[in-house]
């Protein structure tokens, strides 16, 4: 196999390996079971370069889309960390103009994206916040809020971060509410307008943050406080501070930073 290139980056600590394919030369010949190899292989972080996911780079009509895989090797409609990150890259090589809105292709449609120095904004859409559910660890269990960000997540508010135990595997769930699995979030109140959560991701574990989760976690406060569009909130996770905003217009901003580490070559 030859050498081909990567980058690392993250977003609050949600880490990405990021591949280069413009063409679909690289990688997209590889069958689905060959390509979750790759990725199991990629996300490896003893044998391989480590990562919550990756981020494969790809020209689709004329613009980019945003490849999206857990570190297990399954697909997931969106990333919003890994979007950014994504974005940032695409800024740092040149690809795009950093001073407008970056549009990027997703499983879970078209999403724009806006530089301002360090932080980056990704339009993540109308949020669906659908009904309750329950979540259960060994010793706890919980009504969660069922909300779809493109990917689907159940928010269990808690009474400390500590009651999600140590998240070794996932969290039980309704497999009728949620039949491709579930990100779930735990959420704790740190101020008004201001919560702090851990998660278990769907397709990659506990992470240090979850984009998508923190949006999810954030529309679940503001319907349990009674707010809604027109709100927003900080949202701590492990790996940094988030801002997601829902906007008047029914629309859900979320903002955060998001670097590249490293670049190399691997055969892996
Ligand atoms: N594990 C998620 C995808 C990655 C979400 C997270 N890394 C984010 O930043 O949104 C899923 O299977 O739906």
């Amino acid at each position: 196999m030859p050498d081909y290139p990567f980058l690392k980056g993250h977003g609050t600590e949600n880490d990405f390996v990021l591949l280069p394919d413009h063409d679909g030369s690289v990688h997209g010949d590889l069958s689905p079971d060959e390509m979750a190899q790759r990725v199991r292989a990629l996300c490896d972080r003893r044998a391989g370069i480590g990562g919550d996911g990756v981020l494969r780079v790809v020209r689709e009509d004329g613009g980019w889309f945003m490849d999206y895989r857990n570190s297990d090797g399954s697909v997931s409609e969106m990333c919003g960390n890994g979007i950014r990150v994504f974005a940032r890259h695409l800024v740092d090589e040149g690809l795009v103009d950093g001073s407008a809105p970056i549009p990027v292709g997703t499983r879970d449609g078209l999403k724009t994206l806006t530089v301002d120095g360090d932080l980056i904004t990704a339009d993540m859409g109308t949020p669906r916040v659908l009904g309750e559910t329950t979540v259960a660890v060994p010793g706890h269990a919980w009504v969660a809020r069922h909300v779809d960000m493109g990917n689907p997540h159940a928010v269990a508010f808690v009474d400390s971060l500590d009651d999600a135990g140590h998240l070794l595997d996932p969290p039980e769930h309704d497999p009728a509410t949620y039949p491709e699995g579930v990100n779930v979030e735990f959420v704790v109140r740190r101020g008004d307008r201001h919560v702090a959560m851990r998660v278990h991701e769907r397709g990659s574990g506990e992470t240090r943050s979850c984009g998508t989760g923190a949006c999810a976690a954030m529309v679940a406060a503001a319907v349990a406080d009674g707010l809604g569009p027109g709100s927003a909130y900080r949202v701590d996770v492990p790996g940094g501070t988030l801002t997601v905003t829902w906007t008047e217009d029914d629309r859900v901003l979320l903002t955060g930073p998001a670097v590249i580490v490293a670049r190399g070559t691997t055969s892996l």
